[in-house]
């Protein structure tokens, strides 16, 4: 399934994640590692209201370590409790647990003090397409209870599932669409392949690629495509680079297309290493 961010489809999966809120001790807001503030619902605040939160930087393994810790340290400058991990190898997951257990530490202690046995936690994990969210509920339930897929918008149904003695999760995820106020944003968006390749032009996702990687990594970029300097045209750029991975159109000449496809699956597939497209200081609003 393919999901279309139009105001219905909007109001549609907040009335869902608003409808479960009250199930649920605490909201598990799953981001995407790379871009952390980007994967995050701009509304998220106003949707889960006071509900306790634990944020996890998921796919860690595709981002820059050094920025993950940045990205930890300002999580905790804003007293939000964040963790990061890999859903697809299962490395981090303990973290999940514990970081659960600091956040609602408040309410368990009240608990106690009035002899009441604490219950599991129980949590919904909310996060935008493709982020990992049932790559992460299958890996906490131990078998294979939600369907995943690498395009956009493939969960559905909906039952608790016991992870361990500690914690219950809902099986089906919330939903909740990026932020697509600006076009910077839509591009870091694009260019990790959260959202569909079809809605920006191809060029352009492939280019602020290459700008990306010539301000952050150039020497990366250098690099992986032979290029003692990164051309200042990036019509040069796309034309060294195509001509050097063969990605030709007949008579010599270049293919942008191929090119691009070329410099964006790069990107995608670590060629490049792990990257990381925003700073936290970028932005100071979460
Ligand atoms: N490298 C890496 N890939 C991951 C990780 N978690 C998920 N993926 C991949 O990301 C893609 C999307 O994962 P899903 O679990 O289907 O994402 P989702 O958020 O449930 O997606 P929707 O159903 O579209 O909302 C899949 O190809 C996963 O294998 C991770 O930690 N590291």
């Amino acid at each position: 399934m393919t999901i279309q961010w139009f105001p219905g489809h909007m109001a549609k999966a907040r009335r869902e994640v608003t409808e479960k809120l009250k199930l649920v001790d605490i909201i598990f807001e799953l981001v995407d590692a790379r871009l952390p503030q980007s994967s995050r619902n701009p509304m998220i605040d106003e949707i889960i209201q006071h509900k306790p939160r634990l944020v996890i930087l998921n796919k860690a393994d595709m981002a820059d370590q050094y920025r993950t810790n940045e990205w930890l340290a300002y999580f905790a400058d804003k007293g939000i409790k964040a963790v990061a991990v890999n859903a697809h190898q299962g490395t981090g997951l303990k973290s999940i647990m514990s970081g659960a257990q600091e956040v609602l530490k408040d309410k368990i202690d009240k608990m106690k003090a009035r002899g009441i046995k604490p219950r599991a936690i129980r949590a919904m994990i909310v996060g935008i397409p493709n982020v990992g969210k049932s790559t992460l509920i299958n890996r906490l339930a131990g078998k294979n209870i939600a369907k995943t897929g690498n395009m956009p918008g493939v969960t559905k149904a909906q039952q608790w599932i016991k992870v361990g003695k500690e914690l219950e999760l809902l099986d089906t995820p919330g939903i909740l669409w990026p932020k697509f106020e600006d076009q910077e944003v839509g591009y870091k968006l694009a260019v990790t392949g959260a959202i569909k390749d079809t809605i920006l032009n191809l060029h352009d996702i492939a280019i602020y690629g290459l700008h990306f990687l010539e301000e952050a990594y150039p020497s990366r970029l250098k690099e992986r495509y032979d290029l003692e300097e990164i051309p200042e045209e990036i019509v040069e750029a796309f034309d060294r680079i195509g001509a050097k991975r063969g990605c030709l159109a007949g008579r010599g000449l270049v293919d942008y297309d191929k090119t691009a496809e070329l410099i964006i699956r790069d990107i995608r597939t670590e060629k490049f290493g792990r990257l990381t497209f925003e700073r936290p200081n970028e932005s100071d609003d979460v």
